[in-house]
């Protein structure tokens, strides 16, 4: 069979940790220093349930409340994961505004979205509860984990439930005989 070719955008605040997630799934490794992304984009090859999936993750400049949401975010993408950091409160809140701003754009009622709370490590800073974030997920239609893009926690969970999810979206691999799998 041959790799299903998918891609996924990053959004989200400066420096919750969009580039590190990024790198963690395709490199398997954590990069201590910040440097700020303009635009760049990773691929992974990788198997899930049988299927070979290449995966393009498109790591975005940080956004904030004034950015100008990039049209072309809204084409040719097909799923988002929105990802602020557990230890920001400001970039948790950015989040519901990103999304609205991608429906508007994309004209469309709901996307393929994941909602991430990283930096779970820092338990210690911890500005916004599971609680909130679940809340904001079930707004958005979207699974909800939190991760360390630093400790690797649910960093692949992330990767291949957008997946998944696309596929869903699409009404691809998850159907079966005309009934869906959900
Ligand atoms: N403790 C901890 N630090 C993290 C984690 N993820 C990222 N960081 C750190 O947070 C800083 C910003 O990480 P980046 O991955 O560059 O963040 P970004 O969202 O891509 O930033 P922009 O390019 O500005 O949008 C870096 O110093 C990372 O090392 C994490 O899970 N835990």
């Amino acid at each position: 069979m041959p790799a299903k070719q998918r891609k996924v955008a990053l959004l989200g605040f400066r420096s919750v940790g969009k580039s590190s997630l990024a790198i963690q799934f395709v490199e398997g490794h954590f990069v201590d220093n910040y440097d700020p992304t303009i635009e760049n984009t990773f691929v992974k090859v990788f198997k899930l349930k049988g299927q070979d999936y290449e995966l393009r993750i498109v790591d975005t400049a940080g956004q904030d409340e004034f950015s100008l949401f990039p049209s072309h975010y809204t084409m040719d993408i097909h799923g988002y994961i929105f990802v602020y950091a557990i230890t920001s409160r400001s970039s948790f809140e950015i989040v519901r505004t990103l999304y609205e701003k991608l429906l508007d754009m994309s004209g469309k009622q709901q996307v393929p979205a994941i909602l991430v709370g990283n930096k779970c490590d820092l338990l210690r800073d911890r500005a916004v509860s599971i609680e909130e974030g679940k809340q904001l997920a079930d707004y958005m239609h979207a699974a909800f984990f939190e991760t360390s893009a630093r400790s690797r926690e649910n960093v692949n969970d992330v990767f291949n439930r957008i997946v998944m999810e696309m596929d869903k979206s699409e009404g691809g691999s998850q159907n079966k005989g005309g009934c869906t799998i959900s």
